[in-house]
């Protein structure tokens, strides 16, 4: 048996950073990866999806330039190119990690399948085939997610894709459905209508990006509709059958109706489940919830002392910048002698579709249902000069504000870089900078974030 300081399982968006600095802070350390270094966020998350969608914005820019003065007589989409970029793109940032790690004095990189066999000690499967067990008093879990399956009749009989698989594909499908119209469903849709797939949105609740306020979905529904994206929300896919022609008809029932949908591919993207149960967790007394995930306390420590689990696999917010901040509270707390918690950070998102859609702290419903002194306020980007010469005024922008401090509690912000301008007001949340203040702040003309002396304007004090 092999004794180290510290053992990673999952070299994720919290395990790899961890894993380097653990070592080089004097910790003898093993990260044990089953697949691709830096995990689902690198290789089947958030770099090659962004990578696709820059593809698809370019697309729609090329269908689009016309309005602008710029007819481009005719374009063409070419996937395998578009997937060879994006591979490429994947396989730097995973070997750039990878070697990184490998270089890292008192770091070992082991390839294979962890499992616990005992309390603090762990087996690994290794590439190899070979066997290794490994022990250390302190073990940071970080296995991530995978795609969901759900159970629908005649599913396991058809070829359908997932959020990994259709990073695979070299041409563009026919005619693609989509079970689920949130993130993944809806950044893949757009994607593919833009690459020229016909593309059909099953939501099974009452509207798309159902924890958003209502009029966010309505105006992103609106969006997708105007791209020909056809959405069904209320609806849920009860049968797949898979026909001789290659085609895959779907039954879907919803709004008290069953309607026939034929495709040519069927992506399922209704959310992702943690992959602990290969970790033979009860070995080593770490306790999971009905779900899978892992307990842990708001110091990211499971149920077994010494044992701490980090990223997707908690059940938190399923972010890459949420599990490096797990990462960052762990390595603080146990190296720095601090005393962090995951408690009241912020949890910023930004969903990539084009325009994006970015949020921090509350939303309307949540100040709503708190029962909160506050004010909406609400700017269209029609209203906004840089959308209106830039030629895309899509989307609003939103923000909440507590009617006696003036503080800005909440944005959304589903407009041309609506990420990128939520992040302005979360600097102001985080700086304690009211919105009185932002109101006669001094922005670079024409900026998009110059827009918010306007949005704070329509407040009366
Ligand atoms: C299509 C898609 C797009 C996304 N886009 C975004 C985005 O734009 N922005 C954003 O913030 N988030 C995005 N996410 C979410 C983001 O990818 C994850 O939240 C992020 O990767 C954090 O994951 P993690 O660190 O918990 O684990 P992961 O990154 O999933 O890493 C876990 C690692 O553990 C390994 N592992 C698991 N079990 C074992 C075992 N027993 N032994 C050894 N190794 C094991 C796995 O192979 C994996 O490499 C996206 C996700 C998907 C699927
Ligand atoms: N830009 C980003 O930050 C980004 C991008 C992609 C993924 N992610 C992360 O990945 C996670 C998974 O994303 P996701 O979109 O798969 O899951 P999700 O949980 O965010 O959304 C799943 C959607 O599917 C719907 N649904 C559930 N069962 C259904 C069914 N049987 N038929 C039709 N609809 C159904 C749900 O109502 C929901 O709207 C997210 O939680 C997110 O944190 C983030």
């Amino acid at each position: 048996m092999k004794k180290y300081d510290v053992i990673i399982i999952g070299a994720g968006q919290a395990g790899a950073p961890l894993a380097k600095k653990m070592a080089l802070a004097g910790k003898k350390t093993a990260i044990i990866e089953k697949r691709f270094y830096g995990g689902t966020c690198v290789n089947d998350g958030c770099t090659p999806t962004k990578t696709m969608v820059a593809s698809a914005k370019a697309a729609y820019m090329a269908g689009k330039s016309a309005e602008l003065g710029v007819p481009v007589a005719k374009f063409s989409v070419n996937m395998e190119q578009i997937k060879r970029r994006k591979d490429e793109i994947v396989l730097k940032s995973r070997n750039g990690g990878l070697r990184a790690a490998e270089k890292t004095e008192n770091l070992d990189v082991i390839h294979g399948e962890a499992t616990f066999t005992g309390n603090k000690i762990v087996s690994v499967r290794l590439n190899d085939g070979t066997e290794q067990t490994l022990e250390a008093d302190l073990i940071f879990l970080n296995p991530g997610g995978k795609p969901f399956i759900p159970q629908i009749e005649g599913l396991n009989d058809i070829e359908y894709l997932t959020s990994t698989t259709i990073l695979d594909l070299d041409y563009v499908p026919e005619h693609l459905l989509i079970l689920g119209g949130n993130y993944i469903g809806l950044e893949f849709g757009q994607m593919f209508r833009r690459f020229g797939s016909n593309v059909t949105i099953l939501e099974k609740s009452g509207r798309i990006v159902s924890h958003e306020d209502e009029d966010i979905s309505v105006e992103m529904k609106k969006i997708l509709e105007l791209e020909s994206v056809t959405i069904y929300t209320n609806t849920q896919a009860t049968k797949f059958e898979q026909q001789a022609d290659g085609k895959i008809t779907v039954t879907a029932s919803g709004n008290g109706e069953d309607k026939q949908i034929k495709c040519s591919h069927v992506l399922i993207a209704v959310g992702r489940t943690p992959q602990t149960n290969d970790l033979n967790l009860q070995k080593a007394g770490i306790q999971t919830d009905e779900r899978g995930n892992i307990k842990v306390n708001d110091m990211l420590e499971t149920t077994a002392s010494g044992v701490y689990a980090l990223g997707d696999a908690t059940g938190g917010p399923a972010f890459t910048h949420i599990s490096y901040n797990d990462y960052t509270i762990v390595y603080r707390n146990l190296i720095e002698k601090q005393n962090l918690s995951t408690n009241d950070r912020p949890v910023p998102y930004c969903m990539f579709t084009d325009p994006q859609l970015g949020r921090v702290g509350i939303n309307e419903t949540e100040a709503r249902e708190r029962g909160l002194n506050y004010k909406v306020v609400k700017l269209p980007m029609a209203h906004v000069a840089r959308a209106i010469e830039t030629g895309d005024t899509r989307g609003f922008m939103k923000a909440i504000v507590d009617t006696k401090t003036k503080e800005i509690l909440g944005a959304t912000v589903l407009g041309p870089e609506g990420g990128e301008i939520m992040t302005v007001l979360q600097m102001a949340m985080e700086g304690g900078i009211t919105y009185d203040r932002i109101r006669y702040c001094v922005f670079a003309h024409p900026l998009y974030s110059e827009s918010l002396n306007n949005l704070f304007m329509t407040l009366e004090d």
